[in-house]
């Protein structure tokens, strides 16, 4: 029985410790409250149908809440499994956990001072083995040497997030999922990293601005700007779990963790004309500030000193900060380069989107070169084929001047040739007979030469008398005949070369024609 009870204690006690730990689980705790209450007022009231419908709800409500549960029961199952019940931080001794809280606050002072941001998560009961993953796993003792180190811009592991599980550095470089709150437009992504990693689990984060060097503590899904003694005052309550007092202040901290921290950022929102619609965060702080008019003793955020305006040094004979002091003076940070893109994963859904951006944006740009690539081509067809006529024209026109020039030629030469002719004309004109004629006389003047030396042959020669009258040769002596022999061999020979050159001059003209023809 005494067994029994134990066991129903313990699962309602991680139950509820599960539920506290995650802000989204409480609202979802709160919405089946909500149900339960209607379920009894319908019964008070005897409304049936209403009855009827939160009956089912509630029925059915065992298999809504592993539904609706689902991501926090493994990782309960999970953390049963691991056997790593108690966190890791509760293992260590007082004077580690102060020690862990020295470094991480000379580490976090340093960063600010440089202004060099940081993410620094420490993890409490939630195990964060899930974003350790998500980093590269270093598991180093925690010094401020190694943290300021890591977050130098100019080193690979600077990029996202650290995480301190008990007195080690687990991993750097850890990706968190960025809350979808509405915030002040001075919180960037690291800001909004820190307070997504503190609204499903209840790691404390501390977030160092790189714009103005402001150190912030993010914790249950709300963020607090802190000074220096702020910082180390509430590390040691979370971590070392002692009650410390804020010095020279008269006021004292809650003995609880301050689970409810609040920045006020209603003057911001207001500031940037976002007034209808301000956020939780403002709603919060409204709320505070009408708690603070009630208790005037408890610390709000609206009180805390930004850690960008000069610290107030409120007691002189701090030893533990003078310490602090010491040893931050002798860690040098190297000399910040310029920073260098983020290389963290980015969220689900806007990685996604910015994929399928970029995807888009490549098939544009992709299509526009093909499109750009056709159009070249198409020009530089069109342009050839230009050139191409253009050769072809200028070839054209080539050859016709040459057939003309060849043509002119060709006039010239036949007009020359005739010149030559009409100057060797009278040569020509004056036998006025063919060859055959001229060589036929000849032989009747040889005929009637021996006619006249023989008068047997007389009678022959009379007759080829009768054929020609004008070579009457009987009356010829010798010398005359002689001296027309002359003569007419000289006119053979002009016929004959008269006769050659015709023949070459047609033989010229007839190849052109042919080459004309040809080329038609
Ligand atoms: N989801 C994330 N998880 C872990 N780290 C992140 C995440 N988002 C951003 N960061 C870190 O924050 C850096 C970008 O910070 P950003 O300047 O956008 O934030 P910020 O809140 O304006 O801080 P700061 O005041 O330092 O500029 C990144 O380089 C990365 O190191």
């Amino acid at each position: 029985m005494f067994l029994d009870i134990f066991i129903m204690w313990l699962v309602l006690y991680y139950a509820i410790r599960l539920v506290r730990s995650n802000t989204k689980t409480i609202q979802i705790f709160k919405g089946i409250l909500l149900v339960i209450i209607i379920d009894g007022i319908a019964k008070f009231l005897g409304l049936k149908t209403v009855q009827y419908l939160t009956d089912m709800f509630i029925n059915w409500g065992f298999l809504a809440i592993i539904i609706i549960f689902q991501p926090e029961i493994r990782s309960l199952l999970e953390r049963l499994g691991k056997t790593n019940v108690f966190s890791r931080i509760t293992t260590l001794t007082g004077n580690e956990k102060e020690n862990l809280v020295d470094q991480i606050v000379t580490a976090t002072m340093l960063l600010s001072k440089d202004q060099t941001g940081a993410l620094i998560c420490i993890e409490q009961n939630h195990p964060l083995d899930d974003f350790i993953a998500t980093g590269t796993k270093l598991n180093s003792d925690v010094t401020a040497e190694l943290l300021t180190s890591i977050f130098v811009t100019s080193t690979p592991l600077h990029d996202g997030a650290v995480i301190i599980q008990g007195d080690k550095i687990a991993c750097a470089s850890a990706y968190f999922p960025p809350t979808n709150l509405e915030l002040p437009g001075r919180y960037g992504a690291r800001h909004r990293a820190a307070i997504g990693i503190s609204e499903i689990t209840d790691a404390v984060t501390i977030v160092v601005s790189e714009e103005t060097g402001a150190v912030s503590i993010t914790e249950g899904g709300k963020i607090i700007s802190v000074n220096r003694r702020q910082l180390r005052d509430y590390l040691l309550r979370v971590i070392c779990g002692e009650e410390t007092e804020v010095h020279g202040s008269g006021r004292k901290l809650n003995n609880e963790k301050p689970r409810e921290v609040i920045i006020d950022d209603t003057q911001e929102l207001k500031k940037e004309g976002k007034t209808g619609n301000t956020g939780v965060l403002s709603r919060l702080a409204i709320k505070k500030q009408e708690a603070k008019e009630q208790k005037p003793e408890k610390i709000e955020a609206e009180e805390v000193i930004p850690a960008e305006q000069p610290e107030v040094i409120i007691s002189d004979e701090d030893e533990n900060m003078k310490k602090l002091d010491e040893e931050a003076a002798e860690i040098k940070l190297p000399h910040k380069k310029a920073r260098p893109a983020p290389s963290y994963p980015e969220n689900d859904s806007v990685k996604r989107f910015e994929k399928e951006r970029q995807h888009e944006e490549e098939l544009r740009e992709k299509e526009e070169a093909i499109r750009q690539e056709q159009l070249a081509q198409k020009k530089a067809a069109e342009e050839a084929e230009r050139r191409r006529k253009a050769a072809e024209e200028a070839e054209r026109q080539r050859k016709a001047a040459e057939e003309t020039e060849r043509k002119r030629k060709a006039a010239e030469e036949a007009k020359r040739l005739e010149a030559e002719a009409r100057v060797q004309e009278p040569v020509e004109a004056a036998p006025r007979m063919t060859p055959e004629q001229v060589r036929a006389a000849r032989e009747a003047a040889y005929q009637k030469f021996s006619s006249a030396r023989k008068p047997e042959v007389k009678k022959e020669s009379e007759s080829s008398q009768n054929q020609d009258s004008q070579f009457d040769t009987t009356k010829l002596d010798l010398g005359e005949l002689m001296g027309m022999n002359e003569d007419l061999d000289k006119t053979f020979e002009v016929i004959d070369s008269i006769d050659s050159k015709k023949k070459s001059s047609k033989t010229s003209d007839d190849s052109s024609q042919q080459e004309g023809g040809s080329r038609k």
